[in-house]
């Protein structure tokens, strides 16, 4: 795992530009695509406002890069709460992302179909590589929670499914996101975090005793690619740097 530690969510954010402009051109100097699965929440806004400008805009070959969520908030796209409309105003619609590159999990449709036929695009995509996607870029929220894998709940054991949704009591809403298994097989992941409020939360994760029931975000552990923990100072604040 490897910890990039910066003053605040602005310098956080450039820097995290700035290395996943570099890994995208990386990899497509040796294949075609790039598979890219965002996150939602608040923290990623800063990042995808900075990707959408010079000189990532025109750096980047947007035209190969191809869009996938970590998990979406089951509201009509229309809602400020749905996380893929939040990443088509910042990003997709000021980069020209090709509308055939970008699969949204749907919420026109029951959450459990829409994870069902999540499940079988991600499969499609994936059948015979070694890992699914390129980047998985995830949030943590100060429960420890990370997609929509929330502590004490079901879905934090699940062992097999790739994309599953369910009823999410606290928020009196469906939630259909990846699950850790097909998160962990991704080449590259990168958690983002920020703020004191995390502060604790984050040191538990990244230090504490395995206990993923209470930190989801301790079941991710790439199984053959990169872990990176993109994080400002005041989050980092508990943690022995
Ligand atoms: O509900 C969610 O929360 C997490 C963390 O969000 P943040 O606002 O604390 O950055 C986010 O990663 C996830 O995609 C979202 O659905």
């Amino acid at each position: 795992m490897e910890l990039h530690v910066a003053k605040d969510i602005q310098q956080l954010s450039e820097n995290l530009a700035a290395f996943i402009s570099q890994y995208i051109q990386e990899v497509l100097q040796k294949q075609e695509r790039f598979t890219f699965a965002l996150s939602g929440g608040n923290t990623p806004k800063a990042l995808y406002a900075l990707l959408a400008k010079e000189p990532y805009v025109n750096m980047i070959e947007w035209n190969r890069v191809h869009f996938f969520w970590g998990d979406e908030r089951a509201v009509p796209f229309e809602d400020a709460r749905n996380n893929a409309r939040m990443a088509y105003d910042v990003l997709l619609d000021q980069v020209g992302a090709l509308p055939e590159n970008i699969h949204v999990m749907r919420t026109d449709i029951e959450p459990e179909a829409s994870a069902a036929e999540y499940e079988k695009t991600l499969h499609r995509y994936f059948k015979g590589k070694e890992n699914t996607f390129d980047l998985v870029l995830l949030g943590m929220g100060d429960d420890g929670h990370t997609l929509s894998l929330f502590p004490g709940l079901p879905i934090v054991h699940e062992k097999k499914a790739w994309v599953k949704a369910f009823w999410l009591e606290a928020q009196d809403m469906y939630r259909i996101t990846l699950t850790a298994p097909v998160t962990n097989l991704a080449a590259r992941v990168v958690f983002m975090a920020t703020g004191s409020g995390k502060a604790l939360t984050l040191k538990a994760v990244i230090d504490g005793a395995p206990d993923p029931d209470r930190y989801p975000s301790q079941l991710i552990r790439p199984e053959n690619g990169e872990l990176h923990w993109f994080i400002d100072e005041a989050a980092a604040e508990a943690l022995q740097v």
